[in-house]
């Protein structure tokens, strides 16, 4: 069966990003607000900066997990630690998306503390964020702004086979 596709732009994208962090403000060291961000790059790289204007936050970190090589296909690899950020306590961990888990479940193992949040879940990953903005049906493919591009699409008459006016 085609996927489902699910296109965000990116007006779409920020509002989502906002509501996201209208649910973290007042989390994170009892209420002082969090330490930092991690960044799960590359797609939390967007959603972090959004975030971190909207918490005030200037501290970034960022942790770059690879979850697929030419050779072993699903096997994750962590191309960049999250130094800064200690075993994860008082860090917001922040991703575009969960969809299976395996990138959330990687980067929990090594930030156990941290609260772990996307803008969008996927109901495989879900139980593995603390707070997420949509759900999104697993089947279907969430089309990210930085992926796609407007482009020209002919008339319905010109693809339906009818000849125009
Ligand atoms: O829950 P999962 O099945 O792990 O899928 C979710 C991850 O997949 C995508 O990243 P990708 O690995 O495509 O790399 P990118 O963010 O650098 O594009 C997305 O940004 C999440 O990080
Ligand atoms: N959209 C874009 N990237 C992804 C997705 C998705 O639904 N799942 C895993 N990476
Ligand atoms: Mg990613």
């Amino acid at each position: 069966m085609a996927p489902r596709y699910y296109t965000v732009t990116w007006d779409q994208l920020h509002r989502d990003a906002k509501a996201l962090a209208w649910r973290l403000v007042g989390k994170g060291p009892e209420n002082g607000g969090f330490k930092g961000i991690v960044a799960i790059t590359r797609g939390g790289l967007i959603p972090a900066a959004i975030v971190a204007r909207e918490l005030d936050c200037r501290l970034i970190e960022s942790v770059s997990v690879i979850t697929y090589d030419e050779e072993k296909k699903g096997e994750p690899r962590v191309a960049k630690a999250p130094d800064a950020a200690g075993d994860g306590t008082g860090w917001l961990v922040l991703d575009d998306l969960v969809d299976t888990g395996t990138t959330a479940k990687v980067v929990r193992g090594m930030l156990p503390g941290a609260h772990f949040a996307t803008i969008y879940a996927k109901p495989a990953g879900r139980p593995l964020v603390d707070s997420f903005v949509t759900e999104v049906s697993q089947d279907t493919w969430i089309l990210f702004p930085w992926d796609t591009e407007p482009q020209f699409v002919a008339p319905i008459a010109r693809t339906a086979g009818a000849g125009g006016a």
